[in-house]
């Protein structure tokens, strides 16, 4: 257990709390003449009055003793001083080092980080003017005129609330759009109406490895290569990398000049004022964007150096724990009368509750005491008319921060008065209430009397500031980040990480897994298993409902060990042995009896020998004879289509773009695709070496060489022809790609299932 309910000044506020219980705003307001004079400050352009809150000056003294005795002080300095504060992932947090002016010095393990800081705006800035120039052309030499950001969390929801709230500083000729979520709806949507060849895609990821913005990206780039055409080079314009992984930036296909990078110490959620503030920076300009730098640093500056008493971050952050710790409030919302914040209370929720939704301390003890509060809201006034009502007249305690503007940045009519009006009335309303006199006073009956009674004395914070602009902005954001970290001192806590978000992640791929491999065995608990069930069910019920209007197809797998079979949409698997005798009337008879009472419409025969033209053209070597001129369709009675075995498996792993792919069994299999097309090569008997590419590669080499030798020359062979043939991807499949511990760079591994997916979507229309 944490020692800070211990400690004397934590039992001296329960005490405090316990008396001050029955204390009404409206008493301490009456009783105090100059109570909102006393409990307003200013910084940064900011105005916070905090006098509708239930404190008094024993109140503050105490909180400011808490935070002492808990070194915020030292704290704060250590995180201003590039210590490591981010202690279970051996880190800075070093953020305000992202706004830092120009000639700072903020040493990190004993390097300053400003120069590198301002290189990387400086290359933004290049980049933003290009695209607000029109002078950053698409592959058709149009110029991009569409913006989609792709990222999640912290590389998603700051820039999606800033581009919002300063769009009144934007570029209106772009369009701005943003892809978050992996269903594929955001993605669709988001790219609705837009033409590829104008579009570019910022590829945002701190760590380019999160499952959703890399799947939709892989979508992005098949959604843009599909109208570029052929030439995969047409669409590098088309993409820019926002991360600090060059190595999977480079491998996605992005070159290093097109990513703008930032430090392992600007942590997810406070990455906004980072590169990947690109979005925001080209809609508003690089000025602005700077403008919102030296707002948040105006901020930082006051966080760093006034005193705990006139510290706005430290005030607001100390106010939370009262309520969190003393009152059990739980939750606070954060009301913004600004329509153009309507993403600042998502945004907030990330950076409080992903930083101080923590359960242990520091050092690892389980805390007996609350940590970070539920954040939540809408703006005003609409929020007015939904959820208010339980603020007014429920019964939990919600402490409220409002947040308004004293001009409007689109005067119209009353509209900005009546804004402001209504912000103010509903403090006073929350504070005040109406007692059950005032409301008999005007005539009220009896019976109805009660349920117009307020009970006020609901606290909250007046934040104003005279405009919404880049400045105020950047400073509300310092605001809300240095109150986080004021919490996370008080309550000991790191919230720097965010480890609770591995464990459902790594769950959602197993299960992803599991659904998408047949006949698995799930070992869930009971409900989880059937969940998978369901889904499975009520995918093959969809499947089944396309299947009757796609044809069913019967693939099969023809190698030199065993002759393998599947049935779209059934999870019907045949294995049947082969081998040097194996024919094709053999095997006709063979999977005859396997196939009984199956229903398919049309077969793909995925064949170990030269196929040409959908015909096989020799004899293979690891099998009988007969099979060049065999009247398959007759076999069958129905079409049949034959392809290279190697071509069939490239075929099913094939995602899109220009792909090379090598297939290590008995011997090297090879094909490339681009762009849906299928280019059937036999590399394997090319002159390499001393001999040929599959005698260094193939099983025999394996055999003569052992698998370290064997591995070696694989990452030699896929080298050279990635060099000589240039492709976006390459894929190793076939048997013994599973040998391979490491894959090269730029390398996936292929499944052996992907040869019946491939044989499915030779009669899909695409490929035909
Ligand atoms: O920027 P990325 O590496 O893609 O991470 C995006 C987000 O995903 C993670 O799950 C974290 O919980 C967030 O803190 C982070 O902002």
């Amino acid at each position: 257990m944490s020692t800070l309910r211990e400690t004397g000044v934590w039992k001296a506020l329960h005490s405090h709390y316990l008396s001050f219980q029955r204390i009404q705003l409206r008493g301490l307001f009456a009783r105090d003449k100059k109570r909102a004079e006393r409990y307003t400050v200013e910084a940064a352009g900011w105005r916070l009055d905090y006098s509708k809150h239930r404190i008094n000056d024993k109140t503050l003294k105490l909180l400011f003793e808490l935070a002492r005795e808990c070194s915020l002080e030292s704290r704060r300095d250590a995180m201003f001083s590039g210590k490591e504060v981010n202690t279970t992932e051996q880190r800075a947090a070093l953020h305000i080092a992202l706004r830092a002016p120009a000639d700072s010095v903020i040493n990190v393990a004993g390097v300053n980080v400003v120069p590198e800081v301002q290189a990387i705006l400086k290359r933004m800035a290049e980049c933003a003017e290009l695209i607000r120039a029109g002078e950053w052309k698409g592959y058709s030499g149009r110029p991009i005129r569409n913006i989609v950001n792709i990222g999640i969390g912290g590389s998603d929801l700051g820039p999606v609330m800033a581009c919002g709230a300063l769009c009144h500083y934007g570029e209106r000729k772009l369009r701005l759009r943003f892809v978050s979520n992996v269903d594929g709806t955001d993605f669709v949507e988001a790219v609705h109406g837009l033409r590829p060849d104008e579009t570019l895609f910022i590829i945002a990821s701190k760590t380019f490895t999160t499952l959703e913005t890399m799947t939709n990206a892989h979508t992005a780039r098949h959604w843009l290569q599909t109208a570029a055409g052929r030439d995969r080079k047409a669409i590098t314009p088309h993409f820019v990398a926002l991360s600090t992984n060059e190595k999977a930036v480079n491998d996605f296909g992005i070159p290093s000049k097109q990513m703008f990078g930032f430090q392992e110490w600007v942590g997810g959620r406070y990455s906004m004022d980072s590169a990947i503030g690109l979005s925001i920076m080209i809609a508003i300009g690089p000025e602005a964007f700077c403008e919102m730098l030296a707002g948040f640093h105006a901020m930082d500056e006051h966080f760093r150096s006034a005193p705990l008493e006139q510290n706005l971050p430290v005030i607001m952050g100390l106010l939370n724990v009262w309520y969190a710790d003393f009152f059990d409030a739980g939750t606070v919302a954060v009301l913004p009368y600004a329509h153009s914040l309507k993403r600042f209370p998502a945004y907030l929720q990330q950076l409080t509750m992903e930083s101080n939704g923590k359960h242990v301390t520091l050092d690892g003890k389980s805390v007996d005491y609350h940590t970070g509060s539920v954040f939540w809201g809408e703006p005003g006034t609409n929020g007015q008319h939904s959820f208010y009502q339980l603020i007014h007249q429920g019964t939990h305690l919600i402490p409220c921060d409002f947040i308004a503007f004293a001009e409007s940045l689109n005067p119209v009519g009353r509209h900005q008065d009546l804004l402001f009006a209504n912000v103010i009335a509903q403090a006073e309303a929350l504070a005040m209430g109406k007692t059950l006199t005032e409301v008999q006073k005007e005539g009220v009956s009896a019976e109805l009397a009660p349920h117009k009674v307020m009970k006020g004395n609901q606290p909250s914070s007046l934040l104003f500031a005279k405009r919404l602009t880049p400045t105020s902005l950047g400073a509300l954001v310092a605001l809300y980040e240095h109150s986080v970290f004021t919490q996370a001192t008080i309550w000991d806590i790191n919230p720097f990480d965010q480890w609770g978000v591995e464990l459902g992640k790594r769950l959602a791929s197993r299960i992803a897994e599991e659904i998408e491999t047949p006949d698995v065995t799930l070992a869930h608990d009971a409900s989880t298993n059937a969940s998978i069930r369901w889904y499975c069910y009520m995918r093959g019920q969809n499947n089944s409902q396309e299947k009757q209007e796609k044809r069913c197809v019967l693939a099969l797998d023809v190698g030199g060990s065993n002759v393998k079979a599947r049935i779209s949409g059934e999870k019907l698997k045949i294995k049947i042995p082969s081998g040097s005798d194996m024919t094709p009337e053999l095997m006709l008879t063979q999977l005859d009896k396997c196939l009984h009472g199956w229903h398919y419409d049309a077969v793909s025969v995925g064949f170990p020998a030269l196929v040409v033209h959908g015909r096989i053209a020799n004899e293979p070597a690891n099998l009988g004879t007969g099979w060049v001129g065999f009247d398959f369709a007759k076999a069958f009675s129905c079409p049949v289509r034959i392809m290279n075995d190697a071509a069939m498996q490239a075929l099913g792993s094939y995602e899109g773009g220009y792909m090379l792919f090598l297939g290590l069994g008995t011997g090297l299999g090879s094909a490339v695709i681009v762009d849906g097309r299928i280019e059937p090569m036999e590399l394997a008997h090319l002159p390499y070496k001393q001999h040929t590419y599959e005698y260094y590669v193939g099983k025999h080499a394996l055999q003569r060489l052992g698998k370290r030798k064997w591995r070696a020359e694989v990452f030699a062979e896929v080298e050279m022809l990635r060099i000589a043939l240039e492709p976006d991807y390459i894929v190793l499949g076939g048997g013994n790609a599973r040998l391979l511990k490491k894959l090269p760079t730029g390398v996936r591994r292929g499944k052996n299932a992907n040869a019946f997916t491939g044989g499915f979507r030779l009669w899909e229309d695409e490929y035909e």
